[in-house]
């Protein structure tokens, strides 16, 4: 048993986590994991199952030859012929290990295997001896240890161990154990197991209760010194503990923690990235550490406090995992902090009076569109800002139009803050509502150019419609944006007609405005 406080990570990524449905991978995919996995720093890839296929034992075959530093191990039944195909895999690697199991919970040898104690411990002690006459590096393990019974766990891995086993993995195969009992577990071997000081407890928790990070750790403060693990927590059924999890646990809190891995953090995001898209798993946009949103902040209280220090709602940096930067992400929960930072970014100076009519904007918008991006913002700034020496403004608008109803546009605007109402028909439903603007605001302009287009994708993006009107000779630009393409239209208009007025006063500034 090693003493000492550094955790060997035992990445099982292109094993265990490859028996997640849907997963497999071919060599190259296997090699290109299996060199961002040496980059990263895990002490130890279970690079697959040799006797499984042919293309696992290339796969295994090629990482073991490539990789410069890292150790390379091969899962193994307790049997001749897949611990020589094991080793065949893996003898070229710069430390091969092979890792041969068998299962001692009493209803795995009863059913599964049909073997008695005696025989499990014996072929246990036969697949042991030999991996050891092939290589010293030897792990073995006892699936589904955390059902077994204590005694005999203890019974084989001390027999393990005189047959020459370096390292003994207790796992917790289908994810029944509790942190408590796990690591009572722990202590217990580490404390009944013959001759335990010659080797390295480890332990391979599964998540079938989401308990496989938290059983991990508790097994790391009983005394284990090796965590094997996945990333992105990918693997049989519903996944094995994750290594970003661990790591960062331990990184997070060293406080609680004195244990340390070998892991470069930096490196976490971006092989999490590599993962998802080699296996076609995606990560869950809440998932600790790796998700899309685990450093993303939408509530007005906590941008604030973000804004003003990181520290008051993020326990770690993301710059520590790989990631650039936390993201505020803007919607109906963010406040004006978050909102005026954003525009800041965005290379625009408001006042607070620009401000303030900008984040009425913008809160109404939220609640009719689920995601804010950044043209939205401009558009909302454009918006408010230009309007804010406005003659005609809109209050209200109501279309009928359709397949069998006359497009008739019912406008209600305030003009020099006087309300007026009118409704007229046209030719079509955005005719009917320039026509209408046109009546109530007594204007005689000419519509040069009208062009919509969606700001953002999906079908509850804001259509941005452009608008050149000229009058008397001046011409005029208007913009409205608007997720309903006939408010966004009457923005325009009302918009240009605005700058025309402008004109109309500010002669001189004909030339600027109308560009
Ligand atoms: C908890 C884990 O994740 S364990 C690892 C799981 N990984 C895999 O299973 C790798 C992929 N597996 C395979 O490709 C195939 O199962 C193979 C090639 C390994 C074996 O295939 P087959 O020979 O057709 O056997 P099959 O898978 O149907 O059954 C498993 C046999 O191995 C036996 N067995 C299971 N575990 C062990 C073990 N650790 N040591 C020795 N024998 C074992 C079973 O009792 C069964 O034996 P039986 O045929 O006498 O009843
Ligand atoms: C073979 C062992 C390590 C395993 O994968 C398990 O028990 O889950």
């Amino acid at each position: 048993m090693t003493k000492d406080n550094r955790i060997i990570i035992f990445d099982t990524t292109l094993r265990d986590g490859e028996q997640s449905p849907g997963a497999s991978m071919n060599e190259a995919e296997k090699l290109r994991i299996a060199t961002q996995l040496e980059a990263l720093g895990v002490d130890v890839i279970e690079a697959g199952f040799p006797a499984a296929s042919e293309g696992d034992f290339k796969a295994v075959e090629m990482v073991a030859k490539a990789l410069k530093k890292t150790q390379v191990a091969a899962l193994c039944r307790a049997t001749e012929h897949d611990i020589n195909m094991a080793w065949d895999a893996v003898r070229q690697a710069v430390n091969p290990r092979i890792h041969t199991f068998i299962a001692t919970s009493d209803i795995h040898m009863e059913y599964k295997l049909k073997m008695s104690r005696d025989e499990v411990v014996a072929a246990a002690v036969k697949a042991v001896s030999h991996a050891a006459s092939l290589t010293p590096n030897v792990e073995f393990s006892a699936e589904d240890g955390s059902r077994s019974n204590p005694d005999f766990l203890c019974k084989i891995f001390g027999a393990a161990i005189e047959a020459g086993a370096t390292t003994l993995n207790l796992p917790d195969t289908v994810g029944y154990a509790i942190p408590g009992e796990f690591s009572d577990l722990v202590k217990y071997i580490m404390k009944n197991t013959p001759n335990m000081d010659k080797a390295v407890l480890s332990v391979h928790c599964h998540n079938d209760l989401g308990l496989a990070t938290a059983n991990t750790l508790a097994a790391i403060r009983a005394g284990a010194r090796q965590a094997e693990v996945t990333i992105n927590g990918i693997g049989e059924r519903a996944g094995n503990t994750s290594m970003e999890e661990v790591v960062m646990s331990l990184n997070t809190r060293p406080n609680f923690f004195p244990e340390t891995t070998s892991i470069d953090t930096t490196r976490i995001y971006p092989t999490s990235r590599l993962v998802s898209m080699i296996t076609g798993i995606l990560v869950q946009p809440n998932r600790a550490i790796v998700g899309a949103n685990a450093f993303a902040h939408e509530a007005g209280i906590h941008q604030d406090g973000v804004l003003k220090n990181p520290m008051t709602y993020e326990i770690m940096k993301p710059e520590t995992i790989g990631l650039n930067k936390n993201s505020l992400v803007l919607g109906k929960h963010s406040g004006r902090h978050a909102l005026n930072s954003h525009i800041e970014d965005m290379g625009y100076n408001l006042s607070d009076e620009e401000l303030e009519m900008v984040f009425k904007k913008f809160k109404h918008l939220c609640d009719r569109k689920k995601s804010i991006q950044d043209e939205d913002i401009e558009a909302l700034v454009n918006e408010g800002v230009l309007r804010s020496s406005q003659v005609f403004q809109l209050e209200y608008l109501h279309v009928s139009t359709g397949t069998t109803v006359y497009p008739c546009a019912t406008v209600h605007m305030k003009i020099h803050n006087r309300t007026v109402k009118g409704t007229t028909e046209g030719n079509g439903p955005i005719d009917a509502v320039f026509a209408t603007i046109s009546e109530l605001t007594h204007t005689q302009s000419e519509l040069l150019r009208f062009s919509i287009s969606a700001l953002t994708a999906g079908t509850d993006a804001q259509g941005e419609v452009t608008v050149r009107l000229s009058e008397d000779g001046m011409v005029a630009l208007g913009k409205g944006a608007d997720p309903d393409i006939l408010t966004a239209s009457a923005l325009a208009y009302i918009n240009g007609l605005n700058r025309l007025e402008y004109l109309k006063e500010n002669p001189t500034s004909v030339r600027k405005q109308s560009l």
